[in-house]
């Protein structure tokens, strides 16, 4: 699940040798020989989760253009991001007639912008500045690259997928197996919760982190964490659930009034679009969690592992075997997502 460019880090830090920079250019001209031209847009690139997100799609060497749109400070984040020395040209959209310049031919359009939490709100408090941005996006997205992967980082999550859902469907331009909630965070944080506590190596950890993106919505599966062990009992997996629920409000808290996760959420984000990158290139048994169109419950969107394929969602996989404290979770969750999603959709068809 890492990224490529981890990977390739790591691989210089195994052999010893060479500059990491010069190490990842000549890869990245060897990946690019034989990976196709694939086009990677962020809308809300010059914020705490664009700009990191920029820099790391900038290091992807999978990507052969990136592009960066802003309302606000796009031209001075294009600039600095362009001057790395890997191969995606990148391009700076700063104004709203620009979007379209922005969106066309992209194969993936990753969405963080909207604004984030402070202490003391919920997600959900973000509902009614948010929605309506990425109702706008959303249109412009049907408009321009109406084929392409969306990665829906925008909170509330719950509530964001279901209005682009909307918004692609009143279009005309609807494709399921390709909006995504980007969930991956709590699956980063699950992963390093357990690790710790666990005592394993958090290189090799996997979690599955299920449900949604907000609070008791998201319910990781540590009964089916792997390297398993039984050096945890029960209260411990009740801690680290909570931990991994409250992992937002956790950063939220201490930035004290200065936003929400950026940075580890840009990390995340460069996985999943990376994941979604390796999908469209035909890459084999990529599989990550997100938020997506789903029948393994009775409710319309739900997060749970994926398989990503060249046309997006290959297989929606089931939630396999559950603790007795997990299904108790998973009840519980399911009134309050389903009325985020029933409020998305409800904004969406009527604004
Ligand atoms: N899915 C997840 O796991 C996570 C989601 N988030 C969410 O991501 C969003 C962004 O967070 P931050 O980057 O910290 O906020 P930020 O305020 O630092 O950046 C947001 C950016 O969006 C831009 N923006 C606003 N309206 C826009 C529009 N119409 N078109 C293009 N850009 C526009 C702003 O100019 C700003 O640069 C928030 O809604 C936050 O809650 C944050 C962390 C994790
Ligand atoms: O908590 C927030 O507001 C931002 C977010 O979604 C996260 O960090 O998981």
């Amino acid at each position: 699940m890492r990224t490529s460019l981890l990977r390739s880090m790591e691989s210089v830090r195994r052999s010893g040798s060479g500059s990491v920079p010069g190490q990842l250019l000549r890869r990245s001209f060897v990946f690019s020989a034989s990976t196709p031209q694939r086009k990677v847009a962020i809308l809300g690139a010059a914020g705490g989760i664009g700009q990191p997100l920029s820099l790391l799609m900038k290091l992807n060497p999978l990507v052969t253009h990136l592009s960066l749109y802003d309302i606000a400070g796009t031209p001075g984040v294009a600039a600095d991001v362009s001057h790395i020395n890997t191969p995606a040209e990148v391009k700076g959209f700063a104004t709203e007639e620009q979007l379209g310049q922005a969106l066309e031919g992209a194969d993936i359009v990753i969405i963080p912008a909207g604004v984030p939490r402070k202490p003391g709100m919920t997600r959900d408090d973000l509902f009614n500045i948010n929605a309506g941005i990425v109702k706008s996006l959303c249109t412009a997205i049907a408009k321009y690259c109406p084929h392409a992967i969306v990665n829906m980082i925008s909170n509330p999550v719950n509530s964001t997928v279901p209005i682009a859902s909307e918004v692609f469907k009143k279009a005309g331009t609807y494709d399921e197996k390709k909006l995504f909630g980007v969930t991956t965070l709590d699956v980063v944080r699950a992963k390093t919760f357990y690790a710790a506590k666990a005592k394993v190596p958090v290189a090799e950890v996997n979690v599955p982190v299920v449900g949604g993106h907000a609070g008791i919505t998201i319910l990781p599966l540590f009964s089916q964490a792997t390297p398993a062990t039984n050096a945890l009992g029960d209260e411990d997996i009740k801690a680290l659930t909570k931990r991994t629920q409250d992992g937002g409000t956790e950063v939220v808290e201490a930035k004290a009034g200065k936003g929400s996760a950026t940075l580890s959420m840009a990390y995340a984000g460069a996985v999943f679009a990376d994941a979604c990158l390796k999908g469209l290139n035909g890459v084999p048994d990529i599989v990550e969690c997100s938020f997506v169109q789903s029948t393994v419950t009775e409710l319309p969107f739900f997060a749970s592992k994926v398989r990503l394929g060249k046309n997006g969602v290959e297989e929606v996989l089931g939630l396999g075997s559950l603790s007795e404290f997990e299904k108790a979770g998973l009840e519980s969750l399911k009134p309050e997502l389903k009325s985020s999603i029933e409020k998305g959709i409800k904004f969406a068809q009527e604004n």
